[in-house]
């Protein structure tokens, strides 16, 4: 029977950590971290991770900048609230909530973001540097850095382990096995063009979950004892439900408990620790740049 590894916890944990950090700055150096939450549009999900995001702020004394654009912005003003917050000094932090409406260029609007508050690790030039051998950028992506995160303070060792990543996204997949990588894992990466991905999978010591497809991986293809973390967010209808629908991982979650050593839930697992890496990153870049003046 598997550990659960309380994601949510965890969270809790490091976010008092980082209360402590910014009553530092704050007392100390006179500077309060600030974090510009921008979102466009009206999409529900990302309506959701924004309104937690500002609520983690609020929790741990980081000031959010709140930027709601609507939906049919043209990406001209997106990028020039973008440009106008890299020279604001009581913004250390820029995260624009993605997706971006589908007339806006993403890559773009990334690429504007200075590297220097660039919180989300998106920016071409920081994972450029992530992956790149002897270099470090200045900031990681927040659920990669969550997924790692969770697996040091469950006293899993990486360095030497068999990984495989499940997912190739920009926000996740790439970015988590670049980590691994560095943290000296032999890492494979499994995707929708993978022939048998059970082969690949049932060799692992360490899972990573990143498919976006719910319940993918069974319990008959995990290796016993093997750490899973799973960074599904997928909705299945559920009537028995007062919304009608649950959130559910890409992990079989009942089945791959009674045969894994250890493994995040869907809730409350990986979701939580990307908003803690997120406060994170704002506090270390307003401890930066306090160093700088
Ligand atoms: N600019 C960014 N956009 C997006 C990111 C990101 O890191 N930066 N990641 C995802 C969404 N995301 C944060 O933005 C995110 C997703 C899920 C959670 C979370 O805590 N989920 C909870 C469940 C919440 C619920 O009930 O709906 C959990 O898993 O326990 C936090 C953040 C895409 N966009
Ligand atoms: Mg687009």
């Amino acid at each position: 029977m598997a550990q659960i590894i309380d994601g949510k916890g965890i969270a809790g944990s490091i976010q008092k950590e980082i209360a402590e950090d910014v009553n530092f700055l704050s007392n100390n150096c006179g500077k309060v971290p600030g974090l510009a939450v921008v979102i466009v549009g009206e999409r529900k999900d990302s309506q959701t991770y924004v309104r937690m995001k500002r609520k983690a702020c609020a929790e741990v004394g980081i000031k959010s900048i709140d930027i709601d654009l609507p939906g049919d912005s043209s990406e001209e003003t997106v990028l020039q609230t973008v440009l106008d917050l890299n020279t604001n000094p009581q913004v250390h932090g820029i995260l624009v909530q993605l997706p971006l409406p589908l007339h806006i260029n993403e890559e773009k609007i990334l690429a504007s973001i200075s590297i220097e508050k660039d919180v989300d690790g998106f920016h071409p030039l920081n994972i450029g540097k992530l992956a790149m051998k002897g270099r470090e950028p200045l900031f990681v992506p927040c659920t990669p850095k969550g997924c790692i995160e969770l697996l040091r303070r469950s006293g899993i060792s990486i360095s030497g382990k068999k990984a495989v990543v499940v997912g190739r996204s920009n926000i996740v997949g790439l970015p988590v096995a670049l980590l691994l990588v560095k943290l000296d894992a032999t890492v494979s990466i499994v995707h929708t063009r993978t022939p048998d991905p059970k082969s690949i999978i049932c060799e692992a010591d360490i899972i990573i979950a990143a498919a976006g497809q719910a319940n993918m991986i069974k319990g008959n293809w995990i290796k016993p004892g093997a750490a899973v973390i799973d960074v599904g967010t997928n909705v299945v209808d559920d009537p028995s439900r007062k919304l009608g629908y649950r959130l559910v991982g890409d992990v079989a979650f009942e089945e791959a408990k009674e045969v894994a050593g250890w493994i995040s839930p869907v809730p409350g697992g990986v979701g939580p620790m990307t908003i803690a890496m997120l406060l994170r990153n704002t506090v270390d870049s307003a401890r930066r740049a306090s160093e700088q003046t």
